[in-house]
């Protein structure tokens, strides 16, 4: 059975192009010739829009009469790797000698082959140049695919929105920084957008086109820290069924995010400093150490000055993370952004849900009174349930925020509000809780959930059900 792909022979020369074709044309599926090396791109054009690219050209070295120095084939295959460099070419002459075999495999040929050849040998070369394009064609479908990959991944699926004067300087930080490689640290409560910024931050920057890579510190299983973020080779501990790339290593060029890094426990504070240090990583079980070029930018809705003073979080591991600080303002520190928001928000649900909805200017200043313990993620979700449940052509802000204007100068809480007990539906009394533990702690999740008792996946998973 003959082998898909497309070979070219530029020869001067008929009885080679004759007898290099009957040979090939045994084994390959398409075979063509020209004795004009003035013809190569325009075939290789042809039968790239016939799909049937050319993988391999056995291309002559010297073309015109008595010439013996190889120029002109150095000249040829430097304008067929500049038309297409997946083309894998083998060089031919019958003027061999080994310093022009060195400067034809430097110039970019795979191989060098002496004429007259032997069948066998000429086959031979040609399969390998045949397996080295094949390898060349698959390398450059990955790096297309990565490229993809990397700006799906780096494309968050909302913009990153703020008129008020507290965003423009957040906006204005974030462009300074981006184009450093400074260490980037990001505060502010949750939903304020910290995870947005770390997006920009990464897309404003030189390792735009490479990888942005996000670790929740505060979602990885405590004994699976070093493996997640350093790899692990098979066999290095019990469940480790095969060689894991641990997230330095996998956000290589690129930006590592490391999210909710105050909850991060003290012994894990020091590996990651000392990898950071040495900009060095070693996976479970390995031997081998790996240089590190990332990026590093932190978000943390912790106060990790007090965490210092607390003796939660090493001040040398602090120093070597907030290079630059970015803090987010809170929702109602810049209530001049919640009608963009709102407006933004609407519009996109409406669209989602193929709803037509506007708002009443009313309904805009109650929402613009509220609090929002929650930040922009509770008013994203405030506004999605809005445009679900409205049954008019106005969005029902009542069946979303219920009594939040009203909430506005109240505690919140259902221990201290006198109609606390107005309604013994659980899961109204585990809103109204939630809600008011998160205004409680300014919205820091963390210490929410602690004060309720919940895990953070728990806490999470609570605020998705509440649209918190
Ligand atoms: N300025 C903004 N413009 C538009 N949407 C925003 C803005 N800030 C936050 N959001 C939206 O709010 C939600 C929460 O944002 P993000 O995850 O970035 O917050 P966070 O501070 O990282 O929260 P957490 O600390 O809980 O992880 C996302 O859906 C995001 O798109």
């Amino acid at each position: 059975m003959k082998h898909t792909g497309s070979i070219l022979i530029v020869d001067d020369n008929p009885d080679i192009l004759i007898a290099a074709r009957l040979l090939l044309k045994q084994h390959y599926q398409s075979v063509k010739t020209t004795d004009n090396p003035f013809d190569i791109a325009g075939i290789i054009s042809k039968q790239r829009e016939s799909d049937q690219p050319i993988d391999v050209i056995l291309l002559d070295m010297n073309f015109s009469q008595d010439s013996i120095s190889g120029k002109e084939g150095f000249y040829w295959l430097k304008k067929i790797i500049e038309q297409d460099a997946n083309i894998v070419v083998l060089l031919m002459t019958a003027y061999s000698d080994i310093q022009l075999a060195v400067d034809a495999i430097k110039a970019g040929a795979s191989d060098f082959i002496a004429k007259p050849w032997q069948n066998e040998q000429l086959l031979g070369a040609v399969a390998a140049a045949f397996s080295h394009a094949k390898d060349k064609q698959q390398v450059g479908k990955l790096t297309r695919q990565k490229h993809g990959l990397n700006q799906a991944l780096n494309t968050p699926s909302f913009k990153f929105l703020g008129q008020s004067a507290a965003m423009q300087q957040v906006f204005n930080t974030i462009e300074k920084a981006a184009k450093t490689d400074a260490n980037i640290l990001i505060t502010g409560e949750s939903g304020t957008g910290k995870e947005l910024t770390a997006h920009a931050i990464h897309q404003a920057s030189m390792r735009s086109e490479h990888t942005f890579m996000s670790v929740d510190m505060g979602a990885v299983a405590q004994n699976l820290f070093e493996s997640e973020l350093f790899g692990h080779k098979k066999g290095a501990f019990t469940d480790a069924k095969a060689d894991r790339i641990g997230k330095f290593e996998l956000a290589q060029g690129g930006s590592l995010f490391l999210d909710e890094l105050g909850n991060l426990p003290l012994e894990h504070q020091a590996k990651l400093l000392s990898a950071l240090q040495n900009r060095q990583v070693t996976p479970i079980g390995g031997s081998k150490t790996i240089d590190i070029d990332i990026r590093l930018i932190c978000a943390t809705n912790d106060n990790l000055e007090q965490a210092v003073v607390d003796g939660r979080f090493r001040q040398d591991l602090l120093y070597r993370i907030n290079t630059v600080e970015i803090r987010l303002p809170a929702l109602r520190e810049r209530s001049d952004d919640i009608p963009l928001l709102v407006d933004y928000y609407l519009n996109h649900f409406s669209q989602k849900y193929k709803r037509d909805l506007t708002i009443a200017a009313g309904d805009m200043t109650s929402l613009c009174q509220y609090s929002w313990p929650g930040n922009v993620r509770e008013l994203a979700h405030a506004i999605e349930r809005a445009v679900i449940l409205s049954e008019g052509e106005n969005l029902d802000v009542s069946s979303v925020v219920g009594n939040t204007t009203s909430n506005v100068n109240s505690t919140n809480n259902p221990i201290e509000n006198n109609n606390a007990y107005d309604t013994f539906d659980l899961e109204a009394l585990e809103q109204r809780t939630v809600r008011a533990a998160l205004t409680h702690h300014q919205g820091n999740v963390s210490h929410a959930a602690k004060a309720l008792g919940l895990t953070r996946g728990a806490m999470y998973r609570r605020l998705e059900k509440y649209g918190l």
